[in-house]
């Protein structure tokens, strides 16, 4: 394989542990991963046209990248400056902004897209009477609270150990 060729792959691994970091440490990266999840999922009630889905999926990675540039300016800034520093306060709060407006504009189109009651309604409908569907959405609730709120990490490191003491 050629130096090309090995360095391209490297660089997609990079990039891989970079979005693994994200996962695994930023609740908040958690909680946009798993809003899409469910988005993407219950869109399909939706009588989406192509652009309308292409953008909700721009929204949807708008947020996440922004999650990731927000985590990386935390990690500089905790790097060069751990002690309180009122530049390090201003590239924090700047950045977390950033996450915030573009968390707000994809909630705008999120409303603009998915704001139907009758889709809604039918939506609730669909969950009552179909007990596979049903099942499947009480279901992901607790794996979803759990995957946010404990982590896959913790989540993997907990199951390991249960293994390990059988
Ligand atoms: N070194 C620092 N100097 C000054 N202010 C800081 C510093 N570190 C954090 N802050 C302030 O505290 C806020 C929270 O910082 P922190 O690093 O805990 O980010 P966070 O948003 O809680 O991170 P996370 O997204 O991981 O929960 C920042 O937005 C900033 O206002």
């Amino acid at each position: 394989m050629s130096n090309q060729v090995k360095s391209l792959i490297a660089s997609f691994r990079y990039a891989a542990r970079g979005v693994a970091y994200c996962v695994n440490n930023e609740r908040n990266m958690r909680i946009h991963l798993v809003t899409a999840a469910y988005i993407v999922v219950f869109s399909r009630f939706y009588d989406l046209s192509v652009a309308q889905f292409a953008l909700m999926i721009c929204a949807i990675a708008l947020v996440v990248a922004m999650e990731m540039v927000n985590t990386a300016v935390e990690v500089l800034v905790n790097l060069e400056s751990p002690a309180y520093n009122s530049l390090a306060r201003i590239a924090k709060d700047v950045a977390a902004g950033a996450v915030l407006v573009c968390a707000i504009f994809a909630l705008v189109i999120g409303l603009l897209l998915f704001w139907r009651p009758a889709v809604l309604l039918k939506i609730g409908q669909t969950l009552c009477a179909n007990p596979v569907w049903g099942g499947l959405f009480l279901f992901s609730i607790p794996l979803a609270l759990a995957f946010i709120f404990i982590g896959p990490v913790r989540i993997w490191r907990w199951l390991a150990r249960q293994k390990s003491e059988r």
